[in-house]
């Protein structure tokens, strides 16, 4: 039954439809025909709510449904409009049947940066009166369904249309494709037999008894032995787990083990595995440099099975676009289904960070045979751009749902048993191919930094840890402003700015002294001054050679990162725009910097905010500016240039000076978004929540916030409620992905 009746260019509605009749209200603004949807979609673009983007695809549509000979219906266009809105905002998809249930709350209104003052009070306005929710509460689903598919610009996917309607989800053909070439990767994988099936096959044998050179006996069920195996057997896999749960020892000691039976499979007459590492940012790929290089030095080569040797095992970490070779002025790479990388077991980390764009193109790239394995937490914060592949994957992943053979192939290979919780007739493949580290190696049983993590998490946080981090009850984290219950803005900024100086050491337990974590005695918290007085306080001059600039470059970059305040949004006083500017001030205040040098100051921090392939400098770098000796000679006088100083990115501890003129787009990065933080850890962390709530505040950005902080974490609330509430919200990303895997 039709429960709308069409016109040319409109829709009305039937007065006596039953069961789902939207929501009517009085004065909601009318979309009846085309010209009412370029003005509603004009007072959008003009209030900056939607991109000129967006009104530009609605128009594409709309010239392709007049070619084909079709009048476009209103909605389609604004859908279409809609769906690549939510594009830019992270989604993969729209999913019609929860935009048309709660629009608002599908569409984020209203949106962070009205809230913070990037949007004028008229900006706003134009929102309230012309509200998306309002429009849409005219909709049906059924009603925009139907529109839908009978729409020249639609299909199911099976030929090629700008739109694609998959079941209730609409999605830009692009992100669709994306998708499916993930969805197809990972299928394709899972789906392939490996040596290692039979347990009682040579391959299997030979990797049990690498794992019991790996892994020391324990009680109870180690984890990490059977995520070791389970991403053996299959070409595709997920280690997930929290921080220090110890994803980069298991991920090492898979290696090894793989090596291992490389080495004694006859088929292979000694031929290692071509293994490469990769992270999405220069920064991630940094840190697993270290941690890696680290865990292979321990590695008991002797004792392994085969002859599995040092070099075999790399510990070489690169970018993801290195990797698969971004070029200038294109998004398409080097390397791709006509030209595959030369691999046989790829290793990515801080999986969390990769968007779909950039997970299809690693499933081009890689040959047929070759192995993935994604590490990473499930819980961070999804990619900057759109979807949340590692999250979908592992959604799964706290109850397992490995199948009986999975967990009988697991005893006989690993010697782990399962707990009965963990065991389902129905899992389904990608299950079978999921691990989930379950116990931390980095926090002890008391720290505070775990415990507030955890609580955050799991959606817990309640009386008991408010108060004990209020009152100083841990030794390892601080709410400096916590028993303000109404705190002054002025004052808490002012706050801020101190503490981003000093780090308040004094605040901790102790002043932060005699801290001993896994027996070794911590330095106390510190702040920005830390790294600007190595700077001030130097002692190279014309005399001195690069190397030794080099290496004051390596400890003032590794001082910087000791220390790192985060924030939710970026504009407004509690954004990064906001923050930065503050703290610049407190530290001209305090001498630490001089404006007598410019904006080019020495110690100015400053982030890379998009990959410039010409630079070699990747999206998310981040460099410290030095006043360097190397300028034209002005008679006698040195005369003292600005560069600026980042780690080289190669894996090796070299440093690249680059001239700030040739920088392109950068911000200063005191106060860095809980986003971009992502991929990097600080010895102290701080985070500073606002003083009212926002679409941004999740439970997603508090843990990702949090569990930045390697050892000391800090916290500063414009208002304390903000903290409470952000963790009852949970990041939402509409997308297709764990379905269609559910679904083959
Ligand atoms: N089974 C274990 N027994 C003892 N110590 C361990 C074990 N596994 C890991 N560790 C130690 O715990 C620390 C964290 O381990 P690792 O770096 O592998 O964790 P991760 O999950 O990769 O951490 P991150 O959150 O930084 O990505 C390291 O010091 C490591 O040596």
């Amino acid at each position: 039954m039709s429960r709308t009746r069409q016109t040319d260019n409109q829709f009305t509605l039937d007065l006596d439809a039953p069961d789902d009749t939207p929501r009517q209200t009085s004065q909601a603004p009318e979309l009846n025909s085309l010209t009412q949807l370029n003005e509603l979609l004009e007072h959008w673009r003009q209030a900056e709510w939607i991109r000129p983007l967006d009104v530009a695809f609605a128009n594409l549509i709309h010239s392709l449904c007049k070619e084909q000979g079709e009048t476009p219906e209103p909605l389609v266009l604004l859908l279409a409009a809609l769906a690549s809105h939510q594009v830019g905002r992270g989604h993969v998809c729209i999913d019609l049947a929860s935009l048309l249930d709660d629009a608002d709350r599908a569409l984020a209104i209203p949106p962070e940066e009205g809230r913070n003052g990037h949007l004028s009070d008229e900006q706003l306005e134009v929102l309230a009166t012309l509200n998306p929710a309002e429009v849409l509460a005219q909709v049906s689903l059924s009603q925009a369904m139907a529109l839908l598919e009978n729409s020249q610009a639609v299909s199911d996917g099976s030929h090629t249309t700008p739109l694609v309607l998959d079941g209730t989800h609409l999605y830009l053909r692009r992100l669709w494709r994306y998708e499916q070439r993930i969805a197809e990767g990972i299928e394709t994988r899972l789906a392939a037999q490996t040596a290692l099936e039979n347990p009682q096959g040579p391959a299997a044998q030979t990797l049990a008894r690498a794992l019991d050179v790996l892994f020391q006996p324990q009680p109870g069920v180690d984890y990490q032995r059977a995520a070791c195996a389970l991403a053996a057997r299959n070409r595709f896999a997920v280690i997930t787990g929290g921080p220090g749960t110890g994803k980069t020892t298991t991920v090492v000691n898979l290696l090894a083990a793989l090596q291992a039976v490389a080495t004694e499979s006859p088929d292979r007459a000694g031929r290692r595995f071509r293994i490469r590492l990769a992270a999405p940012t220069g920064k991630a790929a940094a840190r697993l440099n270290e941690s890696i290089g680290n865990a292979v030095s321990k590695l008991p080569f002797t004792q392994l099975p085969g002859n599995v040797t040092q070099e075999d095992i790399p510990t070489r970490v690169t970018t993801l676009h290195r990797l698969l070779g971004s070029r200038p002025d294109t998004r398409q790479f080097r390397h791709n289904h006509d030209n595959p990388l030369l691999v046989d077991i790829l290793v990515i980390d801080e999986a969390s960070m990769v968007d779909v764009d950039l997970m299809a193109s690693v499933f081009d790239a890689l040959p047929s045979h070759a192995q993935l394995v994604l590490l990473g937490d499930k819980d961070q914060l999804a990619s900057v751009d759109a979807g949340a592949v590692l999250g979908e994957l592992c959604q799964r992943a706290r109850k397992a749902h490995y199948r009986p053979q999975t967990v009988k192939w697991l005893n006989a290979v690993s010697g782990q048993s399962l707990p009965d919780e963990l065991v389902d007739n129905n899992g389904i493949g990608l299950d079978q191919a999921v691990a989930m580290l379950r116990k931390s190696y980095r926090f002890t049983e008391d720290s505070g930094i775990r415990q507030l993590a955890e609580a955050v998490n799991d959606g817990t946080l309640g009386a008991n840890i408010l108060e004990q981090i209020r009152t100083g009850g841990f030794s390892d984290v601080i709410w400096l402003n916590g028993h303000d219950h109404r705190p002054d803005p002025v004052a808490t900024l002012a706050r801020i700015a101190r503490h981003s100086v000093s780090g308040s050491p004094e605040a901790f337990h102790n002043g932060g002294n005699g801290r001993i974590v896994h027996g070794q005695e911590l330095s106390t918290p510190t702040g920005y001054r830390h790294y600007l007085s190595l700077i001030r306080n130097h002692q190279l001059g014309a005399h001195s050679t690069r190397a030794e600039w080099d290496e004051l470059a390596r400890e003032v970059i590794g001082a910087f990162n000791d220390f790192q305040i985060l924030c939710a949004l970026r504009q407004g006083p509690w954004g990064v725009e906001g923050l930065n500017e503050l703290i610049t001030q407190q530290l001209l205040a305090e001498k630490l910097i001089h404006s007598s040098e410019g904006w080019w100051y020495a110690g100015r921090p400053v982030l890379i905010t998009g990959n410039d392939y010409n630079l070699g400098l990747m999206n998310g770098d981040i460099g410290i500016t030095f006043r360097v000796p190397w300028g034209e000679p002005d008679g006698e006088r040195v005369s003292l240039v600005s560069r600026v100083a980042f780690p080289s990115g190669d894996g090796t501890d070299g440093i690249r000076w680059i001239s700030p003129s040739r920088l392109q787009q950068l911000e200063t990065v005191y106060a860095m978004t809980v986003h971009k933080s992502q991929g990097s850890e600080f010895n102290h962390t701080c985070l500073v929540l606002p003083d009212r709530m926002s679409p941004v505040l999740t439970r997603e950005l508090v843990y990702t916030g949090i569990t930045r902080a390697k050892n000391w974490f800090s916290l500063i609330t414009g208002n304390p409620e903000v903290l409470k509430e952000s963790t009852g919200q949970q990041v939402n990303r509409a997308s297709g992905l764990a379905r269609q895997l559910m679904q083959r």
